[in-house]
């Protein structure tokens, strides 16, 4: 017998299970079964698939096994099992991208945790919410030793040789004193009912039935009442997507979400669909009420299980749904795929593509019909998944359109938040150009941003897009419908005659000053212009986007390594009307100058969003001017 120590993560998960966890301890159950119907879908589709396991004798079940007086609940699958090496990476380890930020992010309150912990799917280790002791008995299907894992979830677990009939998994709880409630048939039956229903395989569990007494036609009893143990399948096993949508209660399909998305959260909403025609096929998506641990994370976990009638092919092919849907959790099942379909194959398939592009259209459309009829619960799924979905913007050219339409906007000239498709109906219908400013500063900042000045005088809207992802998409969306997206630096606003003449004579008046200025400032700057639309501010900066250097560094930045690279200088621009710039012109203290045009610069730097690079240096000349203005 040889000891071994959890893995540090999967200890403190477990630590969570015995501690923490007090409300809604039957979870334990569910997981447990899924499981056991998890190595049940495995071994089917080799099974059907791989010549090493066709001639294994194969009787798909689960048994339970409570037993009273030992206070032991045993859960029997005749599925996948598991060899040694196994034991040691599944039963020791937690190999789930989200488990460290699940982890992080636990305050230590009750409420707030036992939550999070719902949302993250606490697995095997949930046997241990109701016992001391768990022991797992298996054998690998086509191999022959069988191994007994032992654990009193008190840090270590020890793993023997055994021996065990057919392959498989048992799971022997010894259950605390206080949770033999899990021994009681009608309890397990009633969670089963809840939980399990209508997973793809049969529960079965003994069950005492009382056979009433038997009397002869006068009365008289022949034969006493008696109790009899019979076998029974205690869940209906009907793969729930299969069932007609108008035979399936709410219930069903949220207690169904729960056991395959291991979640003891209600999912936001679903979609079941049944396709007839060419190509057969069903679809049951949920969208969850929270987003996962990993949903950020390159190795985030699909949540989308392929049956091919009913046969389980894989639930770990990220292809099957574009990455900007990865919040969704369900099944695809058809029978037009071939069994031994694999990796390879189901990328190319045309029948898997055809599945997936009609799969896509749907989650889209129904998005936007819980957009416009259950706002409430829009928001909710805004909320976790918005960011998500705008990834679709650059990944799913096809359906850009009715992406673009499922988004929410703040404006400019609006504390509501708006559709792309009402906010086009304020857009000049000659021009036909949507403006949007994107920053990475808080809403309000970008708001006040001195760009954004001439907009206001005009009375122009415009989108205001203060999400980082953001900034990387909405340089690629040029278009949306007859529109074109135009960021506001780019924006040629019409200036009238009168207008134009102006600023050409303040640009003469204001040659010398800005001259002087740009000679400051030095390689800081790629030049300093007067720009008499800006209003409040007295400066600004913008790109020159004609550089080729800031289109180097545009691209570098879609490609995610933007941090490496620098940007290059901007314009410096100078409002001609503001008091202060005017003082400035006329000041004949060059050292003043010299300091407030520093100043400025970091001011309109600070504007955009930009940290400054000698914080030191701008402080220095700041305190220099408030002194000489004492
Ligand atoms: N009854 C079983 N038969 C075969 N393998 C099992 C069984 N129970 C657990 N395992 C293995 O142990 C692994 C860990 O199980 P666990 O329930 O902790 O996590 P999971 O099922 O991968 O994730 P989660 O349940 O949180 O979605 C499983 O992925 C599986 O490989």
């Amino acid at each position: 017998m040889a000891t071994h120590k959890f893995q540090t993560e999967a200890n403190q998960i477990l630590h969570l299970m015995i501690h923490s966890l007090y409300s809604n301890k039957e979870i334990f159950l569910r997981e447990l079964i899924s499981n056991a119907s998890d190595a049940l879908d495995k071994l089917n589709m080799l099974h059907l698939t791989d010549d090493k396991y066709k001639t294994i004798n194969f009787n798909p079940r689960i048994d339970l096994l409570p037993n009273k007086d030992e206070k032991t609940l045993t859960i029997i699958d005749s599925g996948i099992g598991m060899n040694e090496e196994d034991l040691m990476n599944n039963l020791g380890t937690i190999a789930k991208s989200g488990t460290k930020a699940f982890l992080e992010s636990l305050s230590g309150d009750q409420k707030e945790d036992s939550q999070l912990i719902g949302q993250f799917g606490v697995g095997f280790y949930a046997a241990f919410m109701v016992a001391g002791k768990v022991e797992v008995t298996t054998k690998k299907a086509g191999e022959e030793k069988a191994y007994k894992w032992v654990s009193n979830g008190d840090g270590e677990f020890d793993i023997e040789e055994t021996t065990k009939e057919g392959h498989g998994t048992e799971i022997k709880l010894f259950l605390n004193d206080d949770e033999t409630e899990f021994t009681e048939t009608f309890r397990l039956e009633s969670l089963i009912k809840k939980y399990s229903n209508h997973i793809p395989f049969a529960i079965f569990m003994d069950k005492e039935e009382t056979i009433p007494a038997k009397t002869d036609d006068e009365g008289n009893e022949t034969e006493p009442a008696k109790t009899e143990v019979k076998n029974e399948q205690i869940n209906k096993a009907n793969a729930l997507w299969s069932i007609a949508k108008s035979e399936v209660s709410d219930e069903e399909y949220k207690d169904f979400y729960q056991t395959i998305a291991h979640s003891s959260e209600e999912p936001l909403t679903w979609m079941h669909n049944k396709a007839e025609g060419a190509i057969e096929y069903t679809t049951l998506f949920y969208i969850p009420s929270k987003a996962p641990m990993d949903i950020f994370r390159v190795d985030y976990q699909s949540g989308i299980k392929l049956y091919i009638n009913r046969v389980f092919i894989t639930d770990d092919e990220k292809e099957l749904m574009p990455t900007y849907l990865r919040f969704l959790r369900g099944v695809i099942d058809s029978k037009d795929l071939p069994l031994n379909v694999s990796r390879e194959i189901l990328q190319s398939n045309a029948v898997m593509a055809k599945i997936k592009n009609a799969s896509v259209k749907k989650v889209l459309s129904e998005l936007a019909k819980m957009m416009k009829k259950s706002p409430e619960k829009y928001d909710t799924f805004y909320k976790e998944f918005g960011n998500v979905l705008k990834e679709g913007l650059y990944n799913d050219f096809a359906n850009r359109e009715k992406i673009l339409e499922l988004l929410k906007f703040n404006t400019l000239n609006s504390e509501e938040q708006t559709t792309i498709e009402e906010f086009v109906k304020s857009v000049d219908e000659e021009k036909k150009e949507i403006y949007y400013i994107t920053g990475k500063s808080s809403l309000d900042m970008l708001k006040k941003s001195p760009v954004l000045e001439k907009f206001k005088a005009k009375n122009i809207d415009v989108l205001v897009l203060n999400e980082e992802v953001d900034t990387i998409i909405f340089p690629m969306v040029t278009e949306y419908k007859e529109y074109k997206l135009v960021n506001v630096t780019d924006a040629k606003l019409e200036e009238s005659e009168e207008e134009q003449k102006a600023k050409e004579e303040l640009s003469k008046e204001f040659e010398g000053f800005t001259t002087e200025i740009k000679d400051m400032l030095g390689e800081e700057v790629k030049s300093v212009e007067v720009a008499p639309e800006l209003v409040e501010s007295a400066v600004a900066i913008k790109a020159d986007k004609e550089d080729p250097a800031y289109m180097m560094a545009q691209m570098m930045k879609q490609m995610g390594q933007g941090g490496d690279v620098e940007e290059p200088a901007p314009i410096l621009q100078v409002n001609p009307n503001h008091e202060l710039i005017k003082k400035l012109k006329d000041s004949a203290d060059q050292n003043l100058i010299a300091d407030a045009a520093h100043v400025l610069l970091d001011q309109a730097k600070l504007f955009d969003g930009q940290e400054l690079k000698d914080t030191a240096d701008f402080v220095t000349r700041l305190n220099r001017i408030i002194t000489k203005a004492l």
